[in-house]
Order: C-alpha cells, then sequence, then structure tokens
C-alpha cells in the first residue's frame, strides 16, 4: 500500500527509511542527482523525506522565484536555525551560522572592515601581490624547471590559504612553496569541513552518539578542533602581544584581527580586553571558512574549463595583451588596480560561467520559522530545513536556455560589449539578498589577478584521461584534483 502511493515520486520513499536510500545511493553524484534526476523532472522544487526519524525531511528548491522569495523577499522568515548551528558548532557565535541580531550585529561590522576600512583594503592588495609574488609565480617558476606534472587544485588551495591566513590573522602560514610542506592548521581545517558534511547527511542521534563515543569522524573533529583553536588562539596572543608594543599599526599589517581590535579599542591601542579572545577567534574562523577554499575551487574548475575550451583562452590572452605594458618582460607580475581589472571584461565573463556552471558553494541552507506557502505553490511548514541549489540554478534551462550544460562567456556580455547584469535570484554563486557574499568584489580581483599572470605567463596542459567530477563536499572542489604539465608560454 506505502508503495503504491508513493510509486510516481521521483524517488522511493520507503517505508521507515523514506527516501534515504535514493540519497545515499547517489551520494557520489549528488549534486547532478538533485538536478537532472530531481528539479528538472518537477519543476524546481520537492520535498524530500527523510526517515522516521524527523530531522531530515528537506524542500530542495532551484525556482528562481522561491529562491528570490526565500533569500530576499520573506528573509525574515527564512534563518539558518539552531539545528544548523549545532551541526556547525565549530563556527561558535560567528556570522556563518548566526540569525538575528547577533548577525545583523556582525554583519554591520564586518561590512565596515572589508569593504569600507580603507586600511584594511589597501592590506588586501598588498597580500595579494605578497602571495602571487613570493608564493604562486616562484612555486610554478619550479615546476617548469622540474618539468613534473602537478595539481594544480592543491598548488591554488595552497595559495588561497596563505591567502586567507595573512587576510585574517596576519600570519604567513607558507604553505605554497616549493617543498609542499603539510601545514598542520590547514589539515585540520580541512578534516573540520569534512566532518561537518558527514553530521549534516546523518540523522542526529547517529552522530552525537559517536561523538558520546569519540569514534568515527566525531572523533577526527574534535582532533582537528584542538589543532586550529590551538592555532587561532596562538595567533590572537600573538597578535595583542605585538599591537600592545605600538602606539600605531603599519598599512602592511592591517590585517581582520587588528581592524577588530582597533575599531574596538580605538586608534590608542591598549588592547583592554573589551573585546574577547573567543570573539576574535569566532570572527576570524568564520572569515576563515567563508574564504579559505571558495576561490581555488573556482579557479581550478576555470582552468580545466579553459583547457577544454582554447578558443576562450585565445579571447582572454588577446584581452590580456590589449590591457597590459607594451614590453613584457617575462618576469614581471602584472598587477592591476580595481578600475584597471573592470577592463577584463571577456575575463570577468569567463569567471562567471565558471561560477554558474560550479558555484564554489554549491547549496545553502535555510530554515523555516513560520509555516509558508512559496511563489511556486507548495506549503512548507514551520521549522523546515530548505535547501537551495545554487548548482542546480546554473543549469537551469529556464533561466540560460537548451545551451545551459555549455561554457559561453559571451552569454554574459551584451551587444555593445558590457557584461550583462544579471539578478542575483537567478546567478546566485555569491547568494542573495541581505546575507550575500561579503567577500566578493575581493574575490573577482584576486581571480582576475591569478588568472591574467598564470595565463600571460604559462600554458597549462591536462594530463589526459584523469577523471574531473565535482566533489561531494560543503565547497565544490574537483574530486581528485587537477594534474596538469605547465610550460613557459611563449606569445
Ligand atoms: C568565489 C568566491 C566566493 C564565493 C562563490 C562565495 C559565496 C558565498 C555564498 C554563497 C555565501 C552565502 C552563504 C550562506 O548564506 O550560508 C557567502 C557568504 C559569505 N562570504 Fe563568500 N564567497 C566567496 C569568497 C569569499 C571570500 C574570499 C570571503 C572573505 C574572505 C567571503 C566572505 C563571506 C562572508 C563573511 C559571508 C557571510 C555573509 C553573511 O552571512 O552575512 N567569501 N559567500
Amino acid at each position: 500500500h506505502h508503495w503504491s502511493r508513493n510509486r510516481n515520486s521521483l524517488v522511493t520513499n520507503w517505508p521507515v527509511l523514506g527516501m534515504l536510500p535514493g540519497l545515499f545511493c547517489n551520494l557520489d553524484r549528488i549534486f547532478d542527482f538533485f538536478t537532472h534526476d530531481i528539479l528538472d523532472l518537477c519543476g524546481g522544487t520537492f520535498k524530500f523525506k527523510g526517515p522516521w526519524f524527523p530531522s531530515l525531511d528537506f524542500v530542495l528548491t532551484s525556482n528562481p522565484m522561491n529562491v528570490n522569495y526565500i533569500l530576499s523577499k520573506n528573509f525574515l522568515n527564512y534563518e539558518k536555525g539552531s539545528e544548523f548551528r549545532e551541526i556547525f558548532k565549530p563556527f561558535g557565535d560567528g556570522i556563518v551560522t548566526s540569525d538575528s541580531d547577533s548577525w545583523k550585529s556582525q554583519r554591520k561590522s564586518l561590512h565596515s572592515i572589508m569593504l569600507k576600512n580603507n586600511k584594511f583594503v589597501n592590506y588586501q592588495d598588498i597580500v595579494f601581490r605578497q602571495v602571487l609574488e613570493k608564493g604562486l609565480i616562484p612555486v610554478l617558476e619550479h615546476i617548469v624547471q622540474q618539468g613534473t606534472e602537478m595539481d594544480l587544485e592543491d598548488v591554488l588551495q595552497r595559495f588561497d590559504y596563505d591567502n586567507i591566513c595573512l587576510l585574517a590573522l596576519g600570519f604567513d602560514s607558507k604553505a605554497l612553496s616549493v617543498s609542499f610542506p603539510e601545514v598542520p592548521s590547514k589539515a585540520a581545517f580541512n578534516d573540520i569541513e569534512d566532518s561537518l558534511m558527514c553530521r549534516y547527511l546523518m540523522p542526529v542521534i547517529i552522530w552525537k552518539l559517536q561523538r558520546w563515543l569519540q569514534i568515527g569522524e566525531e572523533k577526527r573533529l574534535s582532533k582537528a578542533m584542538k589543532i586550529a583553536d590551538h592555532f587561532l588562539y596562538d595567533c590572537i596572543s600573538s597578535k595583542r602581544e605585538k599591537l600592545r608594543s605600538r602606539n600605531r599599526v603599519e598599512e602592511d599589517e592591517f590585517d581582520l584581527l587588528t581592524a577588530l581590535l582597533v575599531e574596538q579599542e580605538g586608534e590608542i591601542l591598549t588592547v583592554s580586553g573589551k573585546i574577547s579572545d573567543k570573539f576574535l577567534r569566532d570572527t576570524a574562523f568564520n572569515f576563515m571558512a567563508a574564504g579559505k577554499d571558495t576561490i581555488s575551487a573556482c579557479l581550478s574548475w576555470f582552468f580545466w574549463l579553459i583547457a577544454t575550451n582554447p578558443s576562450v583562452e585565445t579571447k582572454i590572452l588577446q584581452e590580456i595583451k590589449a590591457n597590459s605594458p607594451t614590453s613584457k618582460d617575462r618576469n614581471m607580475i602584472l598587477f592591476f588596480t580595481g578600475e584597471e581589472l573592470n577592463q577584463f571584461t571577456y575575463l570577468h565573463a569567463a569567471l562567471c560561467e565558471t561560477l554558474r556552471l560550479y558555484p564554489p558553494v554549491p547549496i545553502n541552507h535555510k530554515n523555516s520559522i513560520q509555516p509558508d506557502v512559496l511563489p511556486s505553490g507548495e506549503h512548507v511548514d514551520g521549522n523546515t530545513r530548505i535547501l537551495v541549489s545554487f548548482y542546480s540554478m546554473g543549469r537551469n534551462e529556464e533561466i540560460w536556455g537548451k545551451d545551459c550544460l555549455e561554457f559561453k562567456p559571451e552569454r554574459w556580455i551584451s551587444e555593445n560589449g558590457d557584461i550583462l547584469h544579471v539578478p542575483t535570484y537567478k546567478f546566485s554563486a555569491f547568494s542573495a539578498g541581505p546575507r550575500t557574499c561579503l567577500g566578493k568584489d575581493m574575490s573577482f580581483k584576486q581571480m582576475k589577478l591569478v588568472t591574467i599572470n598564470v595565463l600571460w605567463n604559462y600554458q597549462v596542459e591536462l594530463v589526459e584521461g584523469q577523471p574531473i567530477a565535482p566533489s561531494k563536499s560543503i565547497t565544490l572542489h574537483i574530486e581528485n584534483g587537477l594534474k596538469v604539465r605547465i610550460k613557459k608560454r611563449d606569445i
């Protein structure tokens, strides 16, 4: 009887287990499963029934009207929620998992530091330059001389980690150097991300039991948390120590911790303890988690797409040539201001196209507060998990047309050669509404500087026969990395 009542469902709804077996059978291709096996066939919104433990039911959607409603129009009814905060406890009271007043005040403070504070904005440029000049380019030069294959995704993740540690903590982790060192804090952050993804997919009772017994993923998580916290609290106490001995802060050390301490305690750095170490730890952890792997994920997909679409690479190279100094010094790093980078329209389009097909944050979590009716007509109970699939939105034929699975930067360029404006509820890689990504402009700037410098100086060739597939993680990596050979480019 149960089977016959549910036989028309896209995913079999089993007694007791609900749709969990279907989900687990497709875990390796979870985002394509959501997109092509479910949302494409049901008009963009689907109610997933979990097992009889109540916590795993969710509504999955990629319908742009629903997305606009959830993320913007009725924002107040859709929060992160206490269940999410419990799963993502390592984030503490930071911005990524918080709601209402706590979120509002953190958003205000981070917004004013990241986008309005000239010293922090200048410091970003100093850091980008340093990580390019002292990290990425020397490592690529070394690989060219060795003539060996390398995992470009690993290199870019190391680049991202060095960058985010300098921005958040003013600490140079030197993850990107020719010896490819093991960096315990970097490994710990990765372990935390993996373990939290497992928690998210599991019934609460199971991960709580694992935590109590200290086995499996929960044991790994506890170990990684100790390492990450030790690292963060060490950085915080050295920062306080350093600032105590000064009465002014130089431009090349205006990282997030410094900005927070200066903002709270004024220019005269008494470092009086008005602002707690726990607050600094939570803010730095959230900032690092939000910015750590997103840029490298996008760049890895970008280099793969470029290598498989040589005509796009040719157009980007023409654009770099047109915007660069005429005499090309082989060892020169090309550095552009934000305004100069606006000239790179085609490159911007290629990056948007990459973010459309491979959004670094593939799924966005929300939790309804009150019962509601979505614009598509579906009824949503109060306290229901909602998953907005940004991955599926980027592959939605109704938004992007019949060629939605093709890589075509041209779709972003208007007839007069400018970037087309696409509303954020259709192109949501950076989310939309009041919780939109605070690192968007910074990310575009950095992604452009990296792609310009890599493509201008090197030819990137894919190692043949490697499998390329999206990972099943919080950030959308390439599952097995991106194996490439690089050569010096002759122009
Ligand atoms: C290509 C790069 C990036 C992409 C695609 C991206 C995407 C996103 C998305 C989808 C969200 C919403 C998450 C949610 O609601 O749960 C978000 C939030 C956020 N992002 Fe990014 N991000 C990127 C880079 C960065 C960087 C480099 C930073 C900072 C260093 C950053 C800082 C933040 C912060 C602080 C939030 C929280 C905003 C809030 O909750 O109010 N992001 N980002």
